[in-house]
């Protein structure tokens, strides 16, 4: 019982990693708050749930219903101790191809979305002594990959953000972040990702078909919560191009160019 009577809010809770998540904060102990666009998907999550829980439809990009989802976790809790921001959407067309307007909307789920809420939740946290916030960025976050460049620009972006935040915050604020970096995970991400004009890419990859489950991931999540580390890397070898771009750059570039990016 890691988290026993934690006030968890995971955002992106109707599929893959955050359903996944919502499963195993409430076995450690959690009371729960679920959000998405996606209300029957939440309902469909809820029942499968012992623990309290909360379900809070939401769009992340519209700025005034994510203003009443935290004035109704509030008034239902009474506070938030953990947020994970995982709520996201991917991209699977080249840069030259992609219409502004798909850039504009990663960014705006991936990142506005995300520093929306956290700015509104962080006001309630410091009042109440602490709390932590994890944010779901991706091993993307931390190199360029093919077909991905607003997807990861808008993780990257998440690293500036949080990062500096941390520094920010005062030590008696008690807020800890936890910025989290998966590699290819076994979840429709791909099926969901915007193509270059917008409309769905509504494919499995074979790369995301082979990759770690939903509930691996999750698990190595809530260990990563718990020990409270900065930054985490989750994946297999794919990890390794997080050193090679930092040390080997030459080595990185190489490979990235000859990878099969679906
Ligand atoms: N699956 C992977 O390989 C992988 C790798 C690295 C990072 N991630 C990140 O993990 C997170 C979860 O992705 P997943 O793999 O579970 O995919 P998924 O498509 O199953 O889940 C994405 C979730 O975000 C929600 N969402 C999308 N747009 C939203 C919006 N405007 N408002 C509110 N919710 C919205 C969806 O409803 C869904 O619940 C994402 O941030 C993704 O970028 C995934």
């Amino acid at each position: 019982m890691l988290f026993l009577d934690k006030v968890v809010w995971i955002t992106g809770a109707s599929s893959g990693i955050g359903e996944a998540l919502a499963y195993q904060f409430a076995n450690q102990g959690a009371k729960l708050i679920i959000s998405s666009r996606k209300e029957a998907e939440l309902q469909r999550v809820k029942q499968q749930i012992k623990s309290e829980c909360l379900i809070i439809p939401l769009d992340i990009t519209d700025n005034i219903a994510v203003e009443n989802a935290v004035n109704t976790a509030i008034d239902h809790y009474g506070k938030v101790d953990i947020l994970v921001n995982n709520s996201g959407i991917s991209q699977r067309s080249l840069a030259i191809d992609t219409q502004e307007i798909v850039d504009r909307k990663i960014m705006e789920v991936n990142y506005f979305g995300t520093i929306n809420i956290t700015k509104k939740i962080l006001p309630y946290m410091i009042k109440q002594g602490g709390g932590q916030i994890a944010v779901i960025s991706s091993l993307v976050g931390k190199f360029g990959f093919p077909l991905r460049s607003a997807y990861a620009a808008s993780k990257h972006a998440l690293h500036g953000w949080f990062e500096t935040l941390q520094i920010e915050l005062k030590p008696e604020n008690n807020i800890f972040i936890t910025i989290v970096c998966p590699g290819r995970i076994n979840t429709n991400i791909s099926a969901n990702a915007l193509t270059a004009d917008g409309s769905l890419y509504q494919q499995m990859d074979e790369g995301q078909a082979k990759g770690m489950t939903a509930e691996v991931c999750a698990q190595k999540i809530i260990k990563s919560i718990y020990r409270q580390q900065r930054e985490v890397y989750i994946g297999g070898a794919d990890i390794l191009m997080v050193y090679f771009k930092r040390y080997l750059p030459s080595l990185f570039y190489w490979i990235a160019k000859r990878i099969n990016p679906t």
